[in-house]
């Protein structure tokens, strides 16, 4: 009985029953749960790695196992080979198959091992992983050679490496085997895949696949097919050797599936009992290896993994001396004699967590300052990435060639700013006609105004011509947290341009970086950076020659804060003022937009009466609603954008969207329909109001319950006293409408009062318009709120100017509304059984307006002159243009909304 142990080829003699019964705690834990024999019916069903459900021999086989037949064969019958593993060791590898026409390829062909469901598995999910990281055509590349695996297998001596990885390290020459191996692999992938290709190009093309083909290719730049080639033969290569590989380390990493844990009683029972245990190893003093006798438990447990080479069974002990108590007694009770007793060793193994874990927090620091400094150092041109790349600048570099497309002819209304800017790209182009001359060239130019005008389209549209590379960054990027960082991306910047000359810097934002250094000892931490950074963009300019083809554009919307040091001739050298559109410029802007949309609009008619909706607007505003036009028009299914989608986007721009859920109650809705019939009166029967375009008392945007806008006269930039008086009596009409037709009045006229105290504290502290302050200017901006400019008598004098013209303009505008109370009735009630009224209806209810309008624009939206479209369904209530607050603000005539607001809020 002893030897029954150590023997398998006595293993015959064991009884059936002990096989049905202890098999079934190895084949899985489900299985343990179960009757015995349910345990044995289910055994011939799981899926063994080596096992195919649904092989019709398993169920023979496991009956003979059950009825003790294979057992008796004592050895002579090998178990079933496991399905996948077949051709295991057959010479007819799939390969063989494959290029088995000559002999020398049978001989050079390696044995193919089929892979188990498994491993295919596997396979599958490092494929995944593997693809996130490959572009798409090395990811198919990989994937054609993962299925070519599945297929055929892979080597058997692959496998073999592989199944030696589970009990001791990858040696030198196995490394070398598999990198040969993997090699191999890569080679006939690749030849194969030229092979089909090479009969591809054999392949007869008709006609038209080969005009197809011959397109494709001549649209491949000469560079392209070599790469192509490389990829597809040497990569594929690469790729396969990495994957391999990676698929080794996750075998080794993860040994889960080639060991199994079982206990102490299933170890005995099962193997120990049987003599089927060949050593033992006591591994970390709490784990116990079982190493089997593998031909006799393939004999016996045919259907078992143990009976493959790198399989183990480990159990756990509570301690070495419990353990060998238990294994003393368990020997001592079989009457083993104790120079065959199971040969026990003790090991220390450390895992590959051991390994790992002690690091995991130093890799984690590593990695997380990686991260960080690559956040920091942004993805620049100057190639900044990692912790050196923090001082790199930031700066995105336009390829001239593919990346800048914008033309001066993308660039409308602005004729005198792309004149000026002409020389810098006939600079650029030609620069001998002026170093002949011996004339220096502007270093640069700042492009200022208000946002959206333009300006950096501008700087884009010059590259483009001038066909240069374009560097952009914006002042900000300049700045970050670390002292010194600004000035070293600024060194890089220029670093980087001067290796690209000719080119074009364009510095958006300047002041972010280029406001007045601070004078006296006040600066902060903050502004040290900032200085910095300011004279190193400083140092940079002078740092030119005058032959350096480097031109610097600059933008920015606040001039007034820069240092005069950046201004000075040899730095900025141009300063190009850009503004809001004129009626032409806004026309061609929009042109310029109208030409990616689909409209039947008459084009003259629709830019002229758009650009005339628009006073104020800037290029950004017009492309907004342009494009804003077409969405509404695509919500609404029209076919082509017609003039109601592009007024009701004006409308939207301008007054913000149409509040349905905002329900006013008919006494607010009379009272909004009043105050704004007072506006509209004063426009209409003032000589220089703005009359009327069309009012609407649906809510709209936030806070505003009507909106109504206004026929411009033109665009004004300048304003006399009358003109100023007849805006400010408008202005307060909505008030005094409510005064004339209601018992008491509402919070709704508050913007109203707002605009008129600005206007008037303008014309008394600017411009000069109150005889008894005289012709002073005295800024308002927030530094001179603690110290006035001026003593407290000329500021209670102030005040009572301000209070006289406003007062005035209260009394003009009374005067007239009493006299019109009839008027505002009528247009009143019109406005609340339409809700929206426009010109024409006031010319029905008021008569023809009796002052000439501007006629340029009155030709765009007289029923008689012009193609007016109806008005759209729903807008709001109105009031008169605002006012710019100093001379040279060309805002006046802007037109257009006028915003009710129930809290008295300003919401303009
Ligand atoms: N003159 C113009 N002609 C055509 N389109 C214009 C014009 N001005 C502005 N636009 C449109 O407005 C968009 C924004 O313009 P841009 O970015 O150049 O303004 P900006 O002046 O640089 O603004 P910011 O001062 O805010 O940086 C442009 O992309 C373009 O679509």
């Amino acid at each position: 009985m002893t030897t029954l142990l150590r023997r398998s080829s006595n293993l015959a003699r064991l009884s059936k029953a002990h096989i049905d019964v202890n098999i079934c705690p190895l084949s899985s834990p489900l299985h343990r749960s179960l009757t015995r024999s349910t345990c044995h019916s289910a055994s011939r069903t799981r899926t063994y790695a080596t096992v195919s459900p649904g092989d019709p021999k398993d169920g023979k086989d496991a009956n003979a196992n059950t009825a003790g037949k294979q057992v008796k064969r004592d050895g002579s019958t090998p178990g079933k080979p496991a399905r996948g593993f077949e051709g295991l060791y057959s010479d007819a590898g799939p390969f063989s198959h494959q290029s088995g026409s000559t002999a020398n390829q049978q001989a050079n062909s390696p044995q193919m091992s089929k892979l188990t469901e498994e491993e295919q598995k596997e396979l599958d999910s490092l494929l995944g992983t593997i693809r996130k990281g490959l572009p798409a055509s090395e990811a198919t590349a990989v994937e054609q050679s993962f299925e070519e695996f599945k297929r055929k297998g892979i080597p058997s001596e692959i496998r073999e490496i592989m199944a030696n990885m589970k009990n001791r390290p990858l040696d030198l020459a196995s490394a070398a085997k598999l990198i040969s191996w993997t090699g191999k692999l890569a080679r006939q992938q690749a030849s194969k895949r030229i092979a089909e290709e090479s009969k591809g190009f054999t392949a007869p093309q008709s006609d038209e696949n080969q005009k197809e083909k011959s397109k494709e290719d001549s649209k491949k730049k000469p560079g392209d097919k070599k790469i192509g080639e490389f990829t597809a033969n040497l990569d594929t290569g690469t790729f396969l050797i990495a994957a391999l590989v990676a698929y080794m380390l996750y075998r080794t990493v993860m040994p889960t599936e080639n060991s199994k844990d079982i206990t102490f009683q299933e170890f005995k029972t099962t193997f120990f009992d049987k003599g089927l245990v060949d050593k033992l190893t006591v591994i970390n003093r709490h784990r116990v290896r079982v190493d089997l006798h593998r031909e006799a438990t393939g004999r016996m447990y045919p259907e078992s993994p143990a009976q493959h080479g790198n399989f183990r069974y480990y159990f756990s002990i509570g301690s070495v001396e419990a353990f060998e108590r238990q294994l003393e007694d368990a020997q001592n009770s079989l009457g083993i004699p104790s120079s065959e007793r199971i040969p026990v060793s003790y090991v220390n193994e450390t895992g590959w967590m051991n390994v790992i874990m002690p690091l995991a927090p130093t890799v984690l620091f590593v990695l997380g300052l990686y991260w960080v400094s690559r956040r920091a150092g942004g993805g620049g041109a100057g190639g900044s990435s990692g912790i050196f790349g923090i001082g790199k600048s930031k700066a995105k570099k336009f390829n001239h060639e593919t990346d800048v497309q914008i033309r001066f002819k993308d660039v409308a209304g602005m004729d005198e700013a792309k004149q000026e800017i002409m020389e810098f790209v006939s600079f650029l182009k030609t620069p001998d006609q002026y170093q002949r001359l011996g004339a220096k060239i502007p270093r640069g130019a700042l492009l200022s105004g208000p946002p959206g005008t333009g300006k950096t389209l501008l700087a884009k549209a010059t590259a483009g011509e001038s066909q240069v590379p374009f560097f952009s960054i914006s002042g900000s990027e300049f700045v970050e947290i670390f002292v010194g960082v600004g000035a070293s991306r600024v060194r890089d910047l220029f670093q980087n341009a001067r290796k690209n000359t000719p080119c074009i810097i364009f510095i958006d934002e300047i002041d972010a970086v280029g406001k007045a250094r601070a004078k006296g000892g006040f600066s902060s931490g903050g502004n040290d950076e900032r200085e910095g950074t300011l004279n190193q963009i400083l140092t940079e300019m002078d740092g030119f020659n005058t032959t350096d083809q480097v031109v610097v554009l600059a933008g920015t919307n606040r001039p007034d804060v820069l240092d005069k040091a950046l201004l000075r001739p040899g730095r900025f050298d141009r300063h190009i003022a850009i503004d809001r559109p004129t009626t032409e410029g806004r026309k061609q802007i929009f042109l310029v937009h109208l030409k990616k949309i689909v409209t039947s609009e008459d084009m003259d008619h629709l830019t002229g009466r758009l650009a005339a909706l628009t006073p104020g607007f800037s290029g950004a505003d017009i492309a907004n609603c342009v494009n804003e036009a077409a969405l509404i028009a695509a919500r609404t299914s029209a076919d082509k954008v017609a003039m109601t989608h592009f007024e009701q986007a004006i409308e939207r721009v301008i007054a913000g969207l149409e509040k349905k859920s905002l329900v006013l109650n008919p006494e607010e809705k009379r009272t909004v329909a009043y105050h704004e019939a007072g506006h509209a009166i004063c426009g209409w029967f003032f000589k220089y109001a703005d009359p009327l375009l069309k009012v609407s008392i649906i809510p709209r945007g936030q806070g505003t319950l009507g909106y109504a806008q206004y026929l411009p006269q033109g665009d004004a930039y300048l304003m006399n006293v009358n003109q100023l008086m007849d805006r400010m009596a408008m202005t307060l009409a909505g008030r005094v409408s409510e005064e004339l037709h209601f018992d008491t009045v509402t919070s709704g006229a508050s913007d109203d009062f707002n605009k008129v105290t600005r206007m008037a504290t303008a014309m008394v502290t600017k411009w000069g318009m109150s005889s008894k302050i005289g012709y002073l200017f005295y800024e308002d901006d927030q530094q001179q709120q603690l110290h006035k400019p001026f003593s407290e008598a000329t500021a209670q004098n102030i005040d009572s100017e301000v209070r006289r013209i406003v007062d005035e303009a209260y009394k003009q505008c009374r005067d007239l509304l009493t006299e019109k109370k009839k008027e505002i009735g009528l247009v009143a009630e019109e406005l609340l059984s339409k809700e929206v009224i426009g010109r024409d209806d006031l010319v029905r209810i008021l008569g023809k307006r009796p002052f000439e309008d501007n006629k340029e624009f009155s030709k765009y939206f007289d029923s008689t002159g012009g193609k007016s479209a109806p008005p759209p369904p729903p807008q709001e209530l109105v009031d008169p243009p605002p006012v710019g607050d100093g001379p040279n603000v060309p805002t006046p005539g802007v037109a257009i909304q006028r915003i009710w607001d129930r809290r008295g809020n300003l919401f303009s």
